[in-house]
């Protein structure tokens, strides 16, 4: 069978391509149906990565976030129309201690090869899961789940002592992973930090919100997150280290294109921990499942970042999501019609 798969070719030009299908026991096949815009996706389309691995990566399909339904599975196990979230990282062997997100030969949809976009994906059936959910809201799983994999290890690796969290960075994985930690602790103060009053409104759910120009001279954290990345990063880490009481983690999510210079000293005299979280793997999925179906308010929260939903018709439509998402505050979905 003949697949459509909707490649980027260079910087903010997208092709059609005709592949082959892989359909053996062990794939399920799958429509899309949702797809959202993650700011790794942006990095790609709008060619930020450099010229370098744009030549290493492209032609690719963009998207790692996406649920779809199933249209055929060979073996029967999912009838048509299940709804199922499908998962990007893709494990190539089993290792019982370290997680399969972070096993480096684990390979990742739309980083090392095509994502959700294509009229069809041909999925391993181990890295598909079955939900209830509105497939609107569906979509942030993926983000979720990353949100989950941080918080996570950092109930693994934190001390108790979890009085007052802060979270730098007022955007999608701010707004996921604040989301998560609210339910987690919810006895602890949890705080949100941004540079834009506007978005730190979307944080009704947090103790209080700052702009990070104005804090409280008093104020103080046992722990933080770190979910700004980019040229933000920079300023971020070191303004958490700068108020985070002695021993505490600091939870790194922000991607960068660049090295980030960090006041070391200070990391030594308060005997910080900086941990590092990346993508997520099948449990953070499945926990993020049965979150946004546990909670009716994480639902309604998290339908509020979605900034705009874009209807694909064709590959101007896929064009026109791309550079609107740059102007949108939050989340950008695609309905995939395709
Ligand atoms: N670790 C992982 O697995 C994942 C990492 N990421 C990465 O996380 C980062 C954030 O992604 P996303 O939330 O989608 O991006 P957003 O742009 O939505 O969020 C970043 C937010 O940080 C704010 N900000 C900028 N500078 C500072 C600062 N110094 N202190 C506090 N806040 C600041 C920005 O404000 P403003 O808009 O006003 O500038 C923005 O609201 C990206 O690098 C992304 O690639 C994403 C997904 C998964
Ligand atoms: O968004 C992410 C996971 O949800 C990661 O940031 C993304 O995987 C980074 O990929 P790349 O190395 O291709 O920028
Ligand atoms: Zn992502």
């Amino acid at each position: 069978m003949i697949n459509t798969v909707y490649r980027l070719i260079a910087p903010r030009q997208i092709r059609s391509d005709f592949v082959d299908l892989t359909i053996d026991d062990e794939r399920v096949i799958i429509r899309p149906t949702y797809l959202s815009i993650c700011a790794a996706d942006q990095r790609y389309y709008t060619g930020s990565r450099g010229r370098v691995v744009m030549k290493q990566k492209l032609p690719m399909a963009l998207i790692h976030e996406g649920v779809g339904e199933v249209v055929y599975d060979p073996k029967g196990e999912y009838e048509v129309g299940t709804k199922v979230v499908m998962i990007p990282n893709t494990p190539m062997e089993k290792d019982d201690v370290i997680k399969a997100n972070y096993l480096r030969s684990s390979r990742f949809r739309a980083s090392g090869f095509d994502g959700f976009m294509q009229n069809v994906v041909s999925m391993r059936r181990d890295l598909i899961i079955p939900f209830t959910l509105d497939p609107e809201i569906a979509v942030l799983l993926e983000l979720t789940s990353v949100g989950m994999n941080a918080v996570e290890t950092f109930k693994k690796h934190a001390h108790e002592r979890k009085h007052a969290i802060g979270v730098w960075g007022n955007g999608n994985v701010g707004f996921v992973t604040s989301l998560i930690l609210r339910k987690a602790f919810p006895d602890a103060k949890l705080y949100v930090f941004g540079v834009q009053e506007r978005k730190n409104r979307y944080f009704s759910f947090a103790d209080e919100t700052f702009l990070i120009n104005d804090i409280p001279e008093d104020l103080k954290l046992d722990h933080a997150f770190e979910c700004v990345g980019g040229r933000g990063s920079e300023a971020a880490i070191n303004q958490i280290i700068d108020l985070i009481n002695p021993q505490g983690t600091i939870n790194l999510m922000g991607v960068s294109e660049n090295p980030v210079a960090i006041n070391t000293r200070m990391v030594l005299e308060k005997g910080l921990t900086l941990l590092g979280n990346s993508r997520s793997n099948y449990d953070d999925f499945k926990k993020s499942v049965d979150f946004m179906e546990e909670y009716d308010d994480v639902r309604d929260y998290l339908s509020t970042i979605i900034s705009e939903i874009v209807d694909i018709k064709t590959t101007k439509d896929m064009i026109k999501a791309f550079e609107n998402d740059s102007n949108n505050d939050f989340k950008t979905v695609m309905k995939w019609d395709i």
